[in-house]
């Protein structure tokens, strides 16, 4: 199968899964653990502009480097795929955690938005970040910067798997970013561990619960085997 097979693919899973918003960073990530899968928690600090983001999408990825380069159009290749763009999915700009540029600002925010995209991860730089707040674009980045990509990094590649914390992210894959971090579930086993965190999402609901109401961990624990 494809990319854009697989991205399709997953695109349409995620629009039935849509009410997922109970789903969180780690609930995801014991869902992965629980199926041998513990290594795809991004490992770069990526922080929420504005804490209590959330975004969870299908991966669209583009990979920048570093480049001295000034071409007649300096921006064809973030503008074509910017503009290939589509609902449901969540930009991974991967830049090998590079403080060179930004990478990403208000204006990429707002067609990114216009066309339905759910949010933006960065192993780099935002720029425009009051700007990216104010449209209330769901954005995680390792870092702020306030110098454009222009002569300084270019697009190397797009839809294409990148690194981004040491974990790699294929497109297709679903990424789901919040305040605690950023979890990449492979698509090849989004439907197992979407239905295994709602499971997990259930029953914290009742051990919550139970705790509040003074039960003992150890007996919660013993009972539902959640912590
Ligand atoms: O050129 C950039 O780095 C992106 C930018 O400012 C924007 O999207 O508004
Ligand atoms: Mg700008």
């Amino acid at each position: 199968m494809s990319s854009a097979e697989i991205a399709a693919g997953t695109r349409e899973a995620f629009r039935s899964r849509a009410g997922d918003e109970r789903l969180t960073s780690p609930m995801i990530s014991d869902a992965l653990d629980a199926i041998g899968l513990r290594a795809q928690v991004v490992a770069a600090d990526l922080l929420p502009l504005l804490p209590g983001t959330r975004a969870f999408g299908v991966a669209a990825t583009v990979q920048f480097a570093p480049t001295c380069e000034d071409p007649d159009d300096p921006y064809a290749d973030a503008i074509s795929f910017i503009d290939s763009l589509q609902a449901g999915e969540l930009v991974v700009v991967a830049t090998d955690n590079s403080h060179r540029s930004a990478f990403w600002g208000e204006l990429f925010s707002a067609a990114a938005l216009g066309h339905g995209v759910t949010g933006v991860i960065t192993d780099g730089c935002l720029r425009d970040t009051p700007k990216i707040a104010g449209l209330n674009f769901p954005a995680f980045s390792r870092a702020r910067q306030p110098a454009d990509f222009r002569a300084r990094m270019r697009v190397t590649g797009s839809r294409l798997p990148v690194v981004l914390g040491g974990v790699t992210i294929r497109p297709g894959d679903l990424v789901l970013a919040d305040d605690d971090g950023v979890v990449v579930i492979p698509y090849d086993v989004a439907h197992d561990v979407l239905d295994r965190a709602r499971a997990r999402a259930r029953a914290e609901t009742t051990v919550l619960a139970e705790l509040l109401a003074g039960e003992t961990l150890r007996g919660v624990w013993d009972r539902h085997g959640i912590l």
